[in-house]
């Protein structure tokens, strides 16, 4: 039964797993959209409605769903879940005031049935700020993720406009789907 359904996906092709990026607006999920899948910064506005591109990384090919996180479009979050294989949080590191708005959104979307197998990636993103960013420990402790149940995590530093610590989140992802 196995062979038969590896067979059957390697004649249409490899499977292709989706990976949703949430996370409040400005937290720069477009610009590592654009960095992870054409290897170059953009210059973007917010996102309304999203954006998706496809690409491969370690021979894996991927679907990423780059979502709006300003406060209206933050209900529509959940109609992108279905099927998700790892949901990418983005954090703004340099924006402690609204890290309570985004632990709320974070343990709504962890409750949603549709992503009860869901591995989490958070990205603690804009570290090239040096002096006013958060470290991953701080981000980590106020999102509370330690209370998240039955869910594989972890958390990376990382900056969309250098390219830093993107590939090692990406291989943290990678490592648990092959
Ligand atoms: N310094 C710095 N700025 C960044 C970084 N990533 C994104 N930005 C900037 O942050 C701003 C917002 O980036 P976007 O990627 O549009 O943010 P978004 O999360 O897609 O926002 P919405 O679409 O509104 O949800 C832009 O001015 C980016 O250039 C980063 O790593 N470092
Ligand atoms: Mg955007």
């Amino acid at each position: 039964m196995g062979l038969a359904f590896s067979s059957i996906l390697s004649l249409f092709g490899r499977k292709e797993y989706k990976l949703v990026v949430i996370g409040l607006d400005n937290a720069g999920k477009t610009t590592i959209l654009y960095r992870v899948t054409q290897g170059e910064v953009i210059a973007t506005a917010p996102t309304v409605g999203s954006n998706l591109e496809q690409f491969e990384y370690k021979n894996l090919k991927f679907a990423l769903w780059d979502i709006g996180g300003q406060q209206q479009l933050r209900s529509t979050w959940s109609a992108y879940y279905n099927q998700a294989k790892a949901i990418i949080l983005v954090v703004d590191s340099c924006e402690i005031d609204r890290l309570d708005v985004v632990k709320e959104e974070l343990h709504r979307a962890c409750e949603d049935e549709q992503l009860k197998d869901a591995l989490l990636l958070v990205w603690a993103n804009k570290q090239d700020r040096k002096e006013q960013a958060a470290s991953p420990a701080q981000i980590s402790a106020q999102l509370q993720l330690t209370a998240l149940k039955d869910r594989q995590w972890s958390i990376f530093p990382c900056s969309a406009l250098t390219g830093d610590g993107l590939s090692q989140g990406l291989d943290w992802l990678t490592d648990r789907i092959s």
